[in-house]
């Protein structure tokens, strides 16, 4: 860590924290299990979305597994060649959509690969049973393709039948390779991509799709969580989101199916407190209203959720609206990374006289406000996606199922403290995340055998053992 912490920018620190992690695997992971909340921004958001726009012109060794379109007809072999045979996630992207920086191409790499260190950080899977995996049809961003550094093919992205059958190819080289239970996160897909691939594969393999279900289930995490800090149930809110793609409709459905279920009542019905704008249509019937600030006063949102990608979308009169219509508004700025959040925590505190509860995808230090401290929190599927995935693996699962991603969503709510909420946070501090990863682990493996999707038998008796129990540790052994 004294060598890490010499680097001022933090792009240094994630090359040397890359280094670590070629040469030294398990103190790599050591360093990032004893000081997550230190090393989190340097390996993960903001600092890896920085790296992937920068990927060519700082690489010095792959990473991953790269999949192109020159290896169709192959891909068997070519995963073949990967040392290790017993995989259990697969981290994979076409490097579309990386957060929220748009078409990276294969210089997305840098997210399979983070996620997957999370995978092992933070929810324990054997690093040697994680496999990132980039597939490389293209890509559409000019500056890249005329990047001297590129890494990848230079030709615009393959779409259609071509890039169909590509994926189908990969997808069902995964299965006869890893078999049924091998899970595969798709993640930073495009828009057009992502929902069709979800549907089709979600029948026959395991899959998982991280910006749809992870971030829905992290959310309506800290939406449970809130309750305890203005009262009330789910259904007593209303839901604005700007930004209707993945994130935000994974969200909104998530919520509605949880309403659904808390009041009884019709997922259709529980969708009428929810509302989504994206830069052109709404979701409801509605007359035409041009500006968020606008859509903000009429809809009355107790809740507003920013999903668009687009950075400053909450401005000073957007905050300042919310803050008139409610003592306390909840305010989440999930785009990633910083530079895209719709707004800041400071924005966030100040422009409602530190009455926000304030949460956003990619963090931000403490504010002082008037005297007093404010905490927020980060509201991103890495507390989800580690623990999940080794909820699905320990019981041996063979399908995701949305209730699993309810019961995820219990876990992690029920993981915050009042020390907590007396700071303002919905989220409990990611230092415990191996504890909370656990609990979420145990909740989704009971889901999955309640479900009758486990095919690990017997059922272990106490799942946040067995979970414990299953956590890979880089421990140094003491060999005299
Ligand atoms: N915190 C977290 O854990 C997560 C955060 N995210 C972040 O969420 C963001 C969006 O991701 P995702 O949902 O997958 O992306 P999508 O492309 O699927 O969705 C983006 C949505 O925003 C809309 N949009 C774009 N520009 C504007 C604008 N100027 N005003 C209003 N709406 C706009 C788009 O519609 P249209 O273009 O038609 O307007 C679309 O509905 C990214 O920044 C990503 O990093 C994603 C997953 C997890
Ligand atoms: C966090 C995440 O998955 C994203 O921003 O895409
Ligand atoms: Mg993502």
């Amino acid at each position: 860590m004294h060598n890490i912490r010499q680097y001022q920018v933090p792009l240094q620190k994630y090359m040397a924290m890359m280094d670590l992690q070629e040469m030294n695997e398990r103190l790599f992971y050591k360093l990032l299990i004893e000081n997550v909340e230190e090393l989190l921004p340097v390996v993960y958001t903001p600092t890896v979305g920085e790296a992937c726009q920068k990927y060519g012109s700082i690489f010095r060794r792959p990473q991953g597994l790269f999949i192109s379109l020159k290896e169709k007809g192959k891909i068997l072999e070519v995963l073949k060649n990967w040392p290790e045979r017993n995989i259990q996630v697969i981290v994979v992207t076409d490097g579309e959509r990386i957060l929220g920086l748009g078409d990276l191409g294969c210089q997305g790499m840098g997210i399979p690969v983070g996620k997957l260190s999370l995978y092992t950080a933070l929810g324990g899977v054997r690093p040697s049973a994680c496999l990132p995996v980039t597939i490389d049809v293209g890509t559409n961003n000019e500056k890249l393709l005329k990047d001297e550094f590129y890494i990848g093919l230079r030709q615009k992205r393959a779409t259609g039948q071509e890039y169909a059958e590509l994926l189908h190819e990969f997808m069902s080289a995964v299965k006869q390779i890893y078999g049924e239970k091998v899970l595969v996160q798709f993640e930073d897909f495009a828009n057009h991509n992502a929902f069709d691939l979800l549907a089709k594969y979600g029948t026959t393999h395991l899959v998982f799709n991280d910006d749809i279900q992870g971030t829905a289930s992290v959310v309506l995490a800290g939406l449970i969580a809130a309750q305890k800090l203005v009262g009330g149930t789910l259904a007593d809110h209303r839901f604005l989101f700007l930004g209707a793609g993945e994130a935000g409709t994974g969200i909104a459905e998530l919520i509605a199916l949880e309403m659904s279920k808390q009041t009884n009542v019709p997922v259709d019905d529980a969708r009428k407190n929810i509302w989504l704008v994206d830069s052109k249509p709404w979701a409801h019937e509605h007359e035409p209203i041009r500006d968020l600030v606008d859509a903000v006063k009429a809809i009355k949102p107790t809740v507003l959720i920013g999903t668009s990608g687009v950075g400053k979308t909450f401005t000073k009169e957007v905050v300042e609206a919310m803050a008139s219509l409610n003592e306390k508004p909840i305010i989440l700025a999930l785009s990633n990374p910083t530079s895209q959040s719709e707004c800041t925590a400071e924005e966030a505190y100040t422009w409602s006289q530190g009455r926000a509860i304030f949460a956003s995808g990619s963090p931000f230090r403490p504010v002082e406000y008037e005297g007093k401290v404010f905490v927020p929190g980060q509201a991103n599927n890495a507390y989800i996606f580690p623990g999940f995935g080794l909820g699905l693996i320990m019981s041996g699962a063979i399908r995701v199922h949305d209730d699993m991603l309810l019961a995820a969503s219990e876990a992690l709510a029920a993981q915050v403290t009042q020390e907590n909420f007396n700071k303002g946070l919905l989220y409990p501090p990611f230092a415990n995340i191996r504890k909370i990863s656990a609990h979420i682990a145990a909740d989704v493996a009971a889901k999955a055998y309640e479900l009758g999707l486990a095919t690990r038998l017997p059922q272990p008796d106490d799942l946040v053992k067995y979970a414990e129990s299953c956590m890979y540790s880089p421990a140094y052994r003491n060999y005299r």
